[in-house]
Formats: C-alpha cells, structure tokens, sequence
C-alpha cells in the first residue's frame, strides 16, 4: 500500500430541495485500501458513493478520483460501480448483460471472453450463464452485478451493500477477492449493514444524520469506544439498528 490518495472527498454537502442529506463530509481513501461506510438506514452512505463515482454532483465541496474532479464522464473507464438496485437487462441472459456492459468498456474478442469468464467465476454464476434474468434470484442478480462492476478491471471499485441476499460462504468467497484485489492496488468502497465485513475494511468510515461522526481503522474505533466489538462502537457512534 503506498499513501498515494483514490479518493478525496472534501467539505461535502448534498441537499435535495430543502432536505440536507450530507453536511460537511470531508475524507480520504489511499491506494488500495478497503474502506467501508457504516451509517443506519437513510443516513446518507447510498447519496455519498453516488457522488463518488460522478453519478451526481454536490451541493458545495468537492469530490476528487485519482486526482480528477468529479463527476467526469472520462473517469467512467476507471470505476466499477455496484448500486444497491441492479441496473440489469431482465429481457436479456446473464451472458447478453455482460456483452453488453463488456461493449461499453470497449473490451472485445478473446480478452472479452475471457473477463466474462473469470467475473461469472468469481460469483459463482458460470452455471447460469444462458439464463434469462428475469429467473434469477434477487441473490444471484446481486452477484451479476458484481460481476459487471468487476468486468473492466477498474482501478476503484464502488460496492453498494454488495452482499445483501448472498449466502455466507459466497460471501466469504467474495470478501476474499476483494482483499486480493487490494492488494493487487485496487482501491474499494464499500457501503455494508454487516459487521464481520466491516472487520475485514483497513479502515472504516460512520456516519449518521448526514455526517461522518468518525474514521479509523476497526481496531482504532473499537479502542477509541472500549467496545469489544465494531458493532458495540457503531452503536456508540449513534448507529441504530440498520
Ligand atoms: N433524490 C432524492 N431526493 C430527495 N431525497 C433523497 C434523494 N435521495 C436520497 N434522499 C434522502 O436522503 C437520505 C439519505 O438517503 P441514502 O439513500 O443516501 O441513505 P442510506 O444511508 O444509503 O440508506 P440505506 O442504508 O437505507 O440504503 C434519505 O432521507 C433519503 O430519503
């Protein structure tokens, strides 16, 4: 890992009308670190990786990836991002889905094949390749579209509770690739409800009513509260049950 910074969020705020849904956000990812965003249910963490992966813009303060300013178009190439509600083609088969976001990568030919192969691995779909979507499980289209946030090989990967409605053992499998792809150098932000992922982040962000109420790596937040656990320090932190 090096100190080089992914991401900089700086002095962030989003508000949607009157509503004020982030206040003052400011923190930093380095290269190939894990960090994962804790916060109860509507406490900002979907509006925040949003703005992070250029999906929308702030209200006041800025967002910074690998340097660029956010959002921009260009950058698109270089983020794999995973919304907590499946962007997928339910017409199509997982195959025709994965060509399709493949094209837009600009991956074509043997290299194409190839990634569509080891992402459908890695979820453990390879068997359901020819399906059409609209018979998949609300878990293995979860695990598609991880898949297709995975095909491009991006340098910064953006997961929206990526594990919601997978069984534990895919879960683990998956958690496992996520570390190795960080420690391959790719930088991971992952927004989750469940606690042993969260011990598994380099560093771990709360937030609660829109703001981030602390940052530090799992073994520093539970110190910080005298918490044995990062749930008993996430309730500390004002997290309700998410
Ligand atoms: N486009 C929008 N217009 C108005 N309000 C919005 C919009 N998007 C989000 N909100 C509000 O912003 C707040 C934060 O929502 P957000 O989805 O970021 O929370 P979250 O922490 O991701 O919640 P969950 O864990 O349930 O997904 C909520 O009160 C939500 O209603």
């Amino acid at each position: 890992m090096t100190n080089e910074l992914s991401i900089q969020v700086q002095n962030v705020s989003k508000q949607f009308g009157e509503k004020i849904v982030l206040q003052d956000i400011t923190l930093a990812v380095p290269k190939a670190h894990i960090f994962g965003l804790l916060g109860p249910s509507g406490s900002g963490k979907t509006t925040l990786v949003r703005l992070i992966a250029g999906i929308d813009a702030p209200s006041s303060g800025t967002v910074h990836v690998l340097g660029q300013r956010m959002p921009q178009l260009a950058m698109l190439s270089q983020i794999g991002y995973m919304a907590q509600s499946d962007a997928l083609y339910a017409e199509l088969t997982a195959l025709e889905n994965l060509e399709f976001f493949a094209a837009l990568y600009g991956l074509t030919g043997t290299k194409r094949k190839k990634r569509i192969q080891e992402v459908m691995e890695l979820v453990d779909l390879s068997a359901h390749m020819k399906k059409q979507i609209s018979i998949y499980s609300g878990g293995m289209k979860r695990r598609l579209s991880l898949a297709v946030s995975l095909l491009h090989e991006p340098q910064i990967l953006i997961l929206d509770e990526p594990t919601v409605g997978i069984d534990p053992l895919l879960r683990k499998s998956i958690w496992e690739e996520l570390t190795n792809l960080s420690r391959q150098g790719t930088t991971i932000l992952v927004t989750t409800h469940v606690m042993d992922e969260a011990e598994k982040c380099h560093q771990l962000g709360m937030i609660r009513d829109g703001k981030l109420t602390a940052v530090g790596n799992p073994e520093a937040l539970k110190k910080a509260t005298s918490s044995s656990t990062i749930e008993e320090a996430f309730l500390y932190y004002g997290g309700a049950e998410a």
